[in-house]
């Protein structure tokens, strides 16, 4: 009952409410018992996309956390949705839910407001054409890299790959080479260099993979696990220690590097541009936080911010692409016709590479494929925005027709109140049908391709976010998942792995396309099958 008053209190009584919800939907421990908990028709279910609404027959619905009764708007509607992320002063970042990223300082992902700015001002440079451009150019040489080991291992007949796994490399090496100077080859990065315990590899996923583990215990377990051997606990928080130096250590190496090309006047020469611009703005002699000076400890958390943000997302959103590849065979045949268009020849070399102003706008279904996977896979499946003043926005309310679909949808206006959260539904918005039609569920890449007579509903997809916040990384994300993906489909057939075979269609899909809640939205069954094409 109290909770149905402080959402009222919050969101007026228009607003339908859903009750308690037992984990605050943005912070860690909702992402780390995402998978199994709420439970299925429990309000806030990870796998729940636009069923709440349809419910709740609202693309507005309010409810409030148990542990500190905290109002929340739930929203899967794109004027909403659109409104917020414009009005950056209102609705701010909930940065609080950032802190497992601030392991090695602050950075451009967990601030907000003028601190924000300086992180964002001094990367925003290095995202321009001429780094797509170079991007494609390290997408076409590390897939290269990949192929090749692929064929040495069987060049006749078909093999199967685990997909998530195989683009965490690719995507890791794409970053670090693009972002960071760092270009290492496929079989190179599996040793680690002189004078480092762990590999650069090895080091970015064990980190990674304990990322939760170094959110959620608490420091003084942290450093006395450093001194004492605590039983069950101690071997993981070991791991995580060590990795965590690890990474610390080769980032330092490449802040060195980068300090001797500016001190040597060669930043002419450098192609990393993100690196170069963290590294001269430290090394600027003004003393001015507020413009564009980072500290030590800010440069060395927004490498791992960027090199976490930069291959992960990427990684999970092309594994999914290929799940849909093996699952869709005409979308695959489509996509193949694109690129067998622009590589008759058979896919890019490096020695031909430099080609990304020239073939990327050729690739337009390929791009369309890539948005459909992240509508449905969202990466980034909610963000949560802190209200700092009272205000409004405006949502619908909507009666499900006889197949689910919105009838009557009227607008109504929802009070929000200073201190209350707005979650930003991404998985159920990107379900909606008031958008995206009656066939919201199918996998349908020309959804993504404007017509004469049809444009595709910009406002409905946030999957890079929207507004001043949007995802900084978006053009390289498509410029290397575009590439990936024709490069991918050019050279191999995909098809689904011999266990899935005879399975129904709905099964394939559900059990090829599972996941689970990470840092990211992650796949965890995504093994399919690849044959050469050019080899009969
Ligand atoms: C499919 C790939 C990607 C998706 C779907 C994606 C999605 C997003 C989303 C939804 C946000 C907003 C997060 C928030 O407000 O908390 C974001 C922010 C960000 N992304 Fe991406 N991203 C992708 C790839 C990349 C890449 C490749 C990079 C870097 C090279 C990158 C760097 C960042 C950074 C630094 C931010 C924070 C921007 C800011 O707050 O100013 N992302 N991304």
């Amino acid at each position: 009952y109290s909770a149905h008053r402080a959402a009222s209190r919050a969101f007026g009584t228009i607003c339908p409410r859903a009750g308690l919800i037992w984990l605050h939907p943005f912070r860690t421990l909702a992402t780390v018992f995402g998978a199994s908990f709420p439970l299925k028709h429990q309000f806030g279910y990870y796998y729940a996309r636009f069923s709440f609404y349809v419910q709740y027959r609202s693309t507005a619905i309010s409810a409030v956390t148990f542990w500190d009764s905290i109002p929340t708007l739930w929203l899967s509607d794109a004027q909403a949705i659109k409104s917020i992320a414009s009005e950056v002063t209102i609705f701010q970042k909930d940065v609080e839910a950032y802190e497992p990223l601030n392991i090695y300082g602050q950075n451009v992902v967990g601030t907000e407001g003028t601190e924000w700015k300086r992180h964002r001002r001094v990367a925003n440079p290095a995202f321009n054409e001429a780094s797509n451009s170079f991007v494609w150019m390290e997408t076409v040489r590390v897939l290269n890299e990949w192929f090749e080991e692929l064929d040495a291992k069987n060049k006749h007949s078909s093999l199967t790959i685990d997909a998530t796994e195989t683009f965490v490399q690719v995507t890791l090496l794409v970053i670090a080479s693009a972002g960071f100077g760092r270009r290492a080859s496929w079989q190179e990065d599996l040793k680690p260099p002189p004078g480092h315990k762990l590999a650069f590899r090895t080091a970015v996923s064990t980190a990674l993979d304990h990322i939760f583990v170094k959110a959620l215990t608490p420091k003084w377990v942290q450093t006395l696990a450093s001194r004492v051997r605590l039983p069950y606990l101690g071997p993981v928080l070991d791991t995580t220690r060590e990795s965590y130096e690890a990474l610390r250590l080769h980032m330092l190496d490449l802040v060195s590097l980068s300090r001797a090309w500016v001190v040597g006047g060669k930043v002419d020469n450098m192609e990393a541009g993100l690196l170069r611009n963290l590294v001269e703005a430290n090394m600027t002699q003004a003393d001015d936080l507020h413009h564009k000076k980072l500290t030590d400890a800010e440069v060395l958390s927004n490498i791992f911010t960027f090199l976490l943000a930069g291959h992960e997302t990427s990684a999970h959103s092309l594994s999914f692409a290929i799940g849909f590849m093996a699952l869709y065979p005409d979308v695959q045949q489509k996509i193949y016709e694109e690129a067998l268009k622009i590589w008759p020849n058979g896919c890019p070399t490096t020695a031909s590479a430099s080609s990304y102003k020239e073939f990327m706008p050729k690739l337009s279904y390929t791009l369309a494929t890539f948005q459909e996977t992240i509508r449905f896979f969202a990466p980034v499946a909610r963000l949560c925005k802190i209200v700092h003043a009272d205000t409004s926005v405006t949502a619908h309310r909507f009666t499900p027709g006889l197949n689910g679909e919105p009838t009557d949808v009227t607008p109504f206006s929802v009070p929000v109140k200073t201190g209350s959260v707005v979650v930003i539904d991404i998985l159920a918005l990107h379900s909606n049908p008031m958008y995206w039609g009656n066939d919201v569920d199918d996998f349908k890449p020309e959804r993504f391709v404007d017509t004469e007579t049809y444009r595709w509903p910009r406002d409905a997809f946030f999957a890079f976010a929207g507004g001043p916040r949007s995802c900084i990384g978006q053009r390289f994300a498509l410029t290397e998942s575009v590439c990936a993906l024709a490069s991918v489909v050019r050279r191999y057939k995909i098809s689904l792995p011999d266990d899935l075979a005879g399975k129904p269609f709905a099964e394939q899909k559900k059990l090829l396309l599972r996941w689970k809640p990470g840092v990211t939205l992650t796949p965890t069954h995504c093994v399919v099958r690849l044959a050469r094409r050019d080899i009969s």
